[in-house]
């Protein structure tokens, strides 16, 4: 007989509770921000006796750190930066009356710009385009994540403008948006977003996109936007090229949090989104999560819940699970905001501690038919976070009802799409996984922004709790550079092809770089099968 094969099952770190014991502990941790229309359920999550006593002093702590970063301390230390994003939603927060000003001079210009695009007082210059139809928006990473997360979760059919991305430099992708734009470029207002200005990615869509005009026979300037931190290299050429418009990226608001600045409210406007209402919401979420009383603050309890879940170092992810098709894109959005902000090397003590939490999922019920297996019944290196909805759509009870069982009472898709999450809950439970639950009255403009703020507040509490600097990404830089170095080869490689075939070896070594061989391979892989140069017998030459 063979030996019985080891057991693999996770262990299970509680002892699931029964119905009423459930019920109590639902009731006595909720958190409900009125105000907003958002509960946050944690009562699916079990930390050990003496957690919340014990890490009391701690989120103290972590508040006072944040009111200190609200009233304008440099929160970002490796920068030298402030930490503004709060300030955006409630502009009389800002330090100085500049700032408050500025603010509130360019909610009131980005509102009055998207007005006069859909008034047609601002309109494309060739007569056959009596107005802007089409909005392209080309960014990367918080130039992008935050505007796609609102238009897919805000957009509707009699939207102003229909809104398109460019978020990589993949030239297929990027042919692809523009074929599909097609004849409406001629009536498509260009936004080129990035904070810095200098980012590769945007830069290659940008100048994609002027190739585009220019095949159309358009002047890409009199149909461009630029979003961009003042005197950047984007914002140096749109003022040489003069385009249509320039609005100014803080230097204050980071990228990941920077959907309430100009990144944000641009194309929402423009799309038609009520950007008053998304900051509204934002700035009552702002004021719920100020609550120095953690069990009746949500950002508070979601970090908690963070610490508690990973061990305070990420030891399990976050698997977010909207049950929600509007909210696909939150989980990629969550990703960004919570991996850049927490994924970091260094303490603000400088000892190293590899921090962080992996961020991933996309919607419920979907992904029960996919991975929500292993959820259940794998390795247990996860939490989950429902979002849910209890309005099916916003037309609720205005729409027809649409009964899918044809049993006694009518039963609609909405209620199979609750009764999975409450299942999948409730499943995972009692196997010994935890989850909590975000559940919003209704999603619109205005819980939309107070979810956002609700992330941004504790991702910046859940940085202190584990001391790192939320604010900076030094990580990045470290890819960038390289990608750089290997641009340089490419060009040093082109300059040494010839008319004679060589193989990849010869040709890095001529380059002055014989340990770059393996990369100049794959350089000069990519190039021939783009037919840029040619390849005979393994060798390298000019086309
Ligand atoms: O807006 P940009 O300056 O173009 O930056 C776009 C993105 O790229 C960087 O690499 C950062 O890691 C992100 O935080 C940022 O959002």
């Amino acid at each position: 007989m063979p030996d019985a094969p080891a057991s693999h099952a996770a262990p299970t770190p509680y002892t699931p509770r029964d119905a009423a014991a459930l019920w109590k502990r639902y009731q006595n941790l909720l958190v409900r921000v009125a105000s907003v229309g958002l509960s946050l359920d944690v009562s699916r999550m079990e930390p050990a006796d003496g957690f919340w006593k014990r890490m009391e002093p701690r989120m103290q702590e972590a508040f006072a750190a944040m009111e200190k970063l609200e009233e304008g301390a440099i929160a970002n230390p490796d920068e030298g930066r402030r930490v503004g994003h709060y300030w955006l939603r409630d502009p009389g927060l800002a330090p100085e009356q500049e700032l408050t000003e500025a603010i509130e001079r360019t909610i009131h210009d980005v509102k009055g710009f998207a007005a006069s695009v859909h008034s047609k007082e601002i309109a494309p210059p060739d007569e056959k385009a009596p107005r802007f139809t089409d909005l392209l928006s080309i960014g990367i990473g918080g130039s992008a994540l935050g505007p796609q997360l609102v238009a897919d979760a805000l957009g509707v059919k009699r939207d102003k403008m229909k809104v398109h991305f460019i978020d990589n430099t993949d030239t297929d992708g990027i042919r692809r948006t523009l074929e599909n734009l097609g004849s409406r470029l001629k009536s498509t207002l260009v936004l080129v977003v990035s904070k810095s200005g200098g980012t590769p990615e945007p830069r290659n869509g940008m100048v994609e996109a002027k190739a585009a005009f220019r095949r159309a026979g358009l002047d890409f300037a009199k149909q461009a936007v630029a979003i961009t931190g003042e005197g950047s290299k984007l914002d140096g050429i749109a003022k040489s090229e003069g385009w249509l418009r320039r609005f100014p990226m803080f230097d204050w608001v980071g990228g990941r949090t920077s959907v309430m600045a100009t990144v944000g409210l641009v194309p929402a406007a423009l799309q038609g989104i009520d950007v008053d209402r998304f900051l509204l919401g934002a700035r009552k979420m702002d004021a719920a999560t100020r609550n120095p009383k953690t069990a009746k603050n949500p950002a508070a309890m979601l970090a908690l819940m963070w610490f508690h879940a990973t061990g305070g170092t990420g030891e399990k992810d976050m698997v977010v699970l909207p049950y929600k098709d509007r909210l696909l894109l939150l989980s990629r959005y969550l990703q960004q905001l919570v991996m850049e902000s927490l994924g970091k090397e260094l303490d603000l003590d400088g000892n190293v501690v590899h921090q962080g939490i992996a961020v991933y999922g996309n919607k419920g019920s979907t992904d029960q038919h996919a991975y929500v297996q292993q959820l259940r019944d794998g390795t247990n290196n996860f939490f989950a976070t429902f979002v849910t909805v209890l309005q099916d759509t916003p037309r609720a009870g205005r729409d027809p009802v649409i009964d899918v069982d044809g049993g006694e009472h009518v039963t609609t898709s909405g209620d199979y799409l609750t009764g999975f999450y409450l299942g999948t809950r409730k499943a995972l439970y009692e196997n010994g996984r935890e989850s909590m639950t975000i559940t919003l009255d209704k999603l619109d403009a205005q819980s939309l922004g107070a979810v956002i703020a609700l992330y941004e507040r504790a991702v910046g509490l859940y940085a202190s709790l584990v001391n790192v600097n939320a604010y900076h990404q030094p990580g990045v830089e470290a890819g960038k550079k390289a990608a750089a170095g290997v641009l340089d080869l490419q060009n040093a490689l082109l300059d040494r092809l010839t008319d004679k075939a060589q193989s990849a070896e010869a040709l890095a070594a001529a380059a002055g770089q014989p340990d770059q061989a393996e990369t100049a391979l794959h350089l000069l892989e990519h190039l021939a099968a783009n037919k840029r140069i040619a390849k005979r017998a393994g060798k390298y030459l000019k086309a």
